[in-house]
């Protein structure tokens, strides 16, 4: 099923000045389906990622046609948007720490989020933000919701903050550089806690990278944005396999020996 269906979308600055951002992005996402956007920075990869959220910096707009779940999404109310956002479409971004306060325990961001959005009760919200840390696999999740940010590591912040973008139940998760401030073998554990992640729940993923390497364990397809645009597009074998556009050989080129397929061993 095509949960997401973008066509030509273009981004520019709203006083018309100066080249489109993005210009002439098209895609599909499917149910369960991991796509992965890949690009040097300031390629537009970011831009794109927000404009599904309705989350344009002012000063921006958007226009094209972003479908999601049969619904256009760029002609949307503010109070469309604010249903879809969270519920619907969740973000993981880059820094847990920006998105996790400081000042709260976990707990309280996780039920405040969960009594918000779903209108639970505090008992229920507090058995459901449990549930939801087991489900990303942090232990003692009960004590867990007693602790602040600070306390946790920078994988297991990335944990809650993917826990929260659960909370509702999304159909379509981005995923924005969501490995990059984090160490090597931590990253591999979060790859692999979204590429679970969406073989149980049939999420899309969006996976927004600068790094190519990133996306070889779990991209179905990728798209390699460049100056605004998607300079190639295909499924992820045969765009490692066999690479038509000189820039996605360079990326290509500056990753270390990708094998594919990769073997099982790193799959599991
Ligand atoms: N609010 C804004 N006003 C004007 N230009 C902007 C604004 N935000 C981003 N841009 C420009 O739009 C282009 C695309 O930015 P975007 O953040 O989407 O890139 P990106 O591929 O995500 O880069 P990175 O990997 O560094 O995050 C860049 O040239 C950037 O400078």
């Amino acid at each position: 099923m095509t949960l997401l269906s973008i066509d030509r979308l273009r981004i520019q600055r709203s006083s018309g000045l100066g080249d489109p951002l993005v210009s002439d992005v098209s895609f599909t996402v499917e149910a369960g389906e991991v796509v992965g956007v890949v690009g040097e920075s300031g390629s537009g990869k970011t831009l794109t990622g927000l404009s599904l959220l309705g989350l344009l910096p002012d000063g921006l707009s958007a226009s094209g046609s972003l479908v999601f779940n049969g619904r256009e999404l760029l002609t949307q109310s503010r109070r469309e948007w604010e249903r879809t956002r969270g519920r619907e479409i969740a973000m993981v971004l880059q820094d847990p720490s920006s998105s996790l306060h400081p000042m709260l325990k976990l707990g309280e961001q996780l039920t405040d989020h969960l009594r918000l959005h779903l209108g639970l009760r505090k008992a229920q919200a507090e058995a459901r933000a449990i549930e939801l840390l087991e489900r990303v696999h942090l232990r003692e999740p009960k004590r867990l919701l007693g602790q602040y940010a600070h306390q946790l590591s920078g994988g297991m912040k990335q944990r809650v903050s993917i826990a929260i973008a659960l909370a509702c139940g999304p159909k379509l998760l981005i995923a924005d550089e969501p490995t990059t401030a984090l160490d090597a073998n931590i990253r591999t554990g979060i790859i692999a806690l979204l590429d679970e992640l969406r073989r149980e729940s049939g999420m899309g993923i969006i996976f927004v990278t600068h790094d190519l390497a990133m996306l070889s364990s779990i991209a179905d397809r990728l798209n390699v944005f460049r100056n605004g645009e998607i300079v190639e597009a295909g499924q992820a074998d045969s765009v490692f396999r066999n690479p038509q556009h000189p820039y996605t050989r360079v990326l290509l080129d500056a990753v270390p020996q990708v094998p594919w397929p990769l073997p099982k061993e790193i799959h599991s």
